[in-house]
């Protein structure tokens, strides 16, 4: 204990966190919350409701506008697919506020608070080429299924009713945990930070998000998407200059630096009460010299493979990113989910490397337990901020969980509408009807959000248990799905028994392997690396080679003949032109996509890594050069993210703004004009046909004169 007293505290920049017993020992404070809020309950209501109450409102204000001036018409094809013409910066920004989760913030600087460098990385690096690489698939889905509204009506086209069942129970199962994980992380924050209850947080977290998808359906869901990806850009640009720049307590890579090599040091005493069990402290086990600073950390490896699963399993069998690239023009959705890919790559590289290394810079007094509920980052941020940092987190958490929480209520919303009702019920429901459907499960999945998380925080489930688990359930069903629109032999049985073996066998992995590790069975040992790593490995695996290993023997040698006969439910006149649709150009645009998502997978899963195992413990330059590209990363990112949607929607929105400014009688006359013409058109087929003819051609003698009427006399 002679050392504890000669060190009290440790490190002059964590004094405030060490105290001097009336022993004379010295002691660590036992946590960094202990049960106390940094906030007021009046913040996290009016966070909560005020947020939700806003978004509700503006949301449906923007759809309306959309409706009154672009000339949208709101029908049930419109309200689950967004007319399919949504452009490459609208649809990166959905992707990267759709995949922006409450684990997304909280859960890689946990990572990061375990592992050091390594986990912010692996986080990052481990999530971001399944966006990359599904965008092959959303081409395909332009090329083979081009009618279809969700990925098991094309499932159901191609291989019959019991596969269509199964993908139909695998796809509910990622709904709903991604939906647990948002809720389960962001009732844990708003709980932590300002004491509103943590089941009353669960219920009312949902609420703003059922009123503006009911009101708007996709297309309100991708604005504001837009709007949420802005603000969690904005506070992520904030909190990464805050820790590498500004702050008066780190503020450069170089303090950075040599705290963490401090913290970590062999020569610091972590006994009681100098330190608690689950509290950072000293060399890290497993890794490189037990430092922070390397990437040789075999618990951030472990965790990178378990990533990669997951996630594999999160984006190819969630509806939400089928219905994205179903909602994408032709010519836009590859690159839309390449550049989504990318600019999501920042928020948890970026944010973690700033508050999950920040908080162990601080030498915060963080438990194990805190760090799992997804605590580490607001930690930092009140650490360096005060209230004001834990009110931009929590802004931030919130939209995160609701933009992503919105894209969930829609998957399931087209999955229930389709593929139960239209299929199973009421095979000839009229456009009415399907709208009506859609809404009444939009309300009933937001609910059930709620009463799931109250449950899951009944039994004491972490987010952090819940991220590394859902590849073991949902793991086996991704290679299946790929094969659905990437290889001719896949058969229907293979289908069936993949995902179904794949899911059985890795659960009882799973299961068996806590049992023997650790001798039992409960939260506890099942959340731990061995076990959740084996588990997550043959359920991807095996669900891949049955369907595999069925194909080759009872190949299908399918043409996707049925696929492309998918129907739509409302006739709707593309406003596209044929151009965007013609074979060539989709198979270019795959070609572009499988170069440049394969290119940049082998870059930032292979190639980065294993670049940087040579600098074992990392130079002071060599932490700094890592720093400037987390930086970087994050602020062109955000850049592109925030303008390029802007850009590309200009001439929308300034009919939009001149609209509002016309006369509005003027406007009534122009939609009158415009329904009559419309309902003309309906009862002329040869007109609408003449017309389209002739809009054809114009636009093509556009496109060959464009400078007409410039041209010098
Ligand atoms: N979306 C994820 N995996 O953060």
């Amino acid at each position: 204990m002679a050392s504890s007293q000669e060190n009290c505290p440790p490190f002059e920049f964590a004094a405030k966190y060490y105290s001097a017993a009336s022993s004379g020992s010295c002691a660590r404070q036992s946590s960094f919350f202990g049960g106390k809020p940094v906030l007021n309950q009046g913040v996290g209501y009016s966070v909560i409701l005020g947020f939700g109450a806003f978004f509700a409102f503006f949301t449906s204000f923007l759809v309306w506008l959309e409706k009154r001036y672009v000339g949208s018409r709101h029908t049930s094809e419109w309200f689950n697919t967004a007319g399919r013409n949504v452009k490459t910066g609208l649809i990166a920004s959905v992707i990267v506020s759709q995949w922006t989760w409450a684990a997304t913030i909280l859960q890689s600087s946990n990572v990061a608070w375990q592992y050091g460098v390594s986990g912010p990385f692996w986080y990052a690096s481990g999530a971001t080429v399944q966006v990359l690489l599904f965008g092959v698939m959303a081409i395909e889905i332009k090329r083979k299924a081009p009618n279809a509204h969700t990925v098991c009506e094309i499932v159901k086209a191609r291989w019959g009713t019991a596969a269509h069942l199964v993908f139909l129970t695998f796809c509910f199962l990622t709904n709903t945990i991604v939906t647990a994980m948002l809720l389960l992380g962001g009732s844990a924050v708003v709980n932590a930070l300002t004491g509103v209850n943590i089941y009353a947080a669960s219920f009312l977290i949902p609420l703003g998000v059922i009123v503006y998808t009911l009101a708007g359906g996709l297309k309100a869901t991708f604005l504001a998407s837009y709007i949420h990806s802005v603000i969690v850009h904005v506070v992520l640009v904030i909190f990464v200059y805050l820790v590498y720049t500004a702050s008066s307590e780190l503020g450069s890579p170089t303090v950075v630096y040599d705290r963490l090599l401090e913290v970590a040091s062999k020569s610091r005493v972590c006994e009681e009460p100098l330190s608690h069990d689950g509290q950072s402290c000293g060399p890290v086990h497993g890794n490189y010299k037990g430092s922070y600073l390397t990437m040789l950390s075999s618990g951030g490896l472990v965790f990178g493979i378990i990533n990669i699963v997951g996630n594999f399993g999160t984006v190819f069998v969630d509806n939400g990113y089928w219905v994205s690239a179903i909602a994408a023009r032709p010519s836009s959705t590859h690159k839309g989910y390449l550049l989504g890919g990318l600019v999501w790559f920042a928020v948890p590289f970026s944010l973690a490397t700033s508050l999950g290394l920040g908080a162990l810079a601080l030498d915060l007094p963080i438990t194990a337990s805190e760090a799992s509920h997804g605590l580490v980052p607001p930690a930092t941020a009140i650490a360096l901020m005060g209230k004001g940092g834990s009110v931009l987190l929590l802004t931030m958490l919130f939209m995160a969980v609701t933009s992503a929480g919105s894209s969930e209520l829609i998957a399931v919303s087209s999955l229930c509408t389709y593929d139960i009702y239209r299929t199973y019920i009421n095979p000839d429901a009229s456009g009415k009807q399907i709208l009506k459907v859609s809404r009444g499960v939009v309300l009933a999945f937001g609910c059930f959000m709620g009463i799931l998380a109250v449950i899951l925080n009944k039994a004491g489930v972490s987010l952090g248990w819940m991220y590394l688990a859902m590849g073991v359930f949902v793991g086996s069903a991704v290679i299946p799905i790929a094969f659905m629109l990437l290889w001719s032999k896949a058969n229907a049985i293979g289908a069936i028994l993949g995902p179904t073996m794949g899911c059985i066998l890795g659960i009882i992995t799973w299961l068996s392997i806590a049992r023997v590790e650790y001798g039992r069975v409960n939260l506890d040992t099942t959340g731990r690396n061995a076990p959740m790593l084996a588990g997550n490995l043959v359920s991807i695996l095996v669900g891949g080679a049955v369907h595999a290993v069925c194909s080759l023997l009872w190949p299908q040698n399918y043409e996707w003949d049925t696929t492309k006969k998918i129907t739509m439910v409302e006739k709707e006149k593309s406003e596209l032109p044929a151009e965007e649709f013609k074979e060539e150009k989709l198979v270019r645009a795959k070609a572009w996509i499988v170069k440049w998502g394969v290119g940049f997978t082998i870059v930032i899963v292979l190639l980065w890594p294993l670049l940087s195992l040579p600098a074992g413990r990392f130079s002071k330059g060599y932490f700094t050069f890592w720093a400037i590209i987390a930086i970087a990363w994050g602020t062109i990112g955000s850049a592109v993210i925030i303008i390029l949607p802007l850009m590309e929607s200009w001439k929308t929105i300034q009919s939009v703004v001149l609209g509002m400014f016309t006369n509005d009688r003027l406007m009534e006359k122009v939609e009158e004009l415009n329904f009559k013409l419309h309902t003309i058109m309906l009862a002329m087929p040869e007109a609408e046909r003449l017309y389209l003819l002739e809009k054809e051609k114009a636009k093509k003698k556009d496109v060959s004169e464009p400078d007409d009427h410039i041209a010098p006399s």
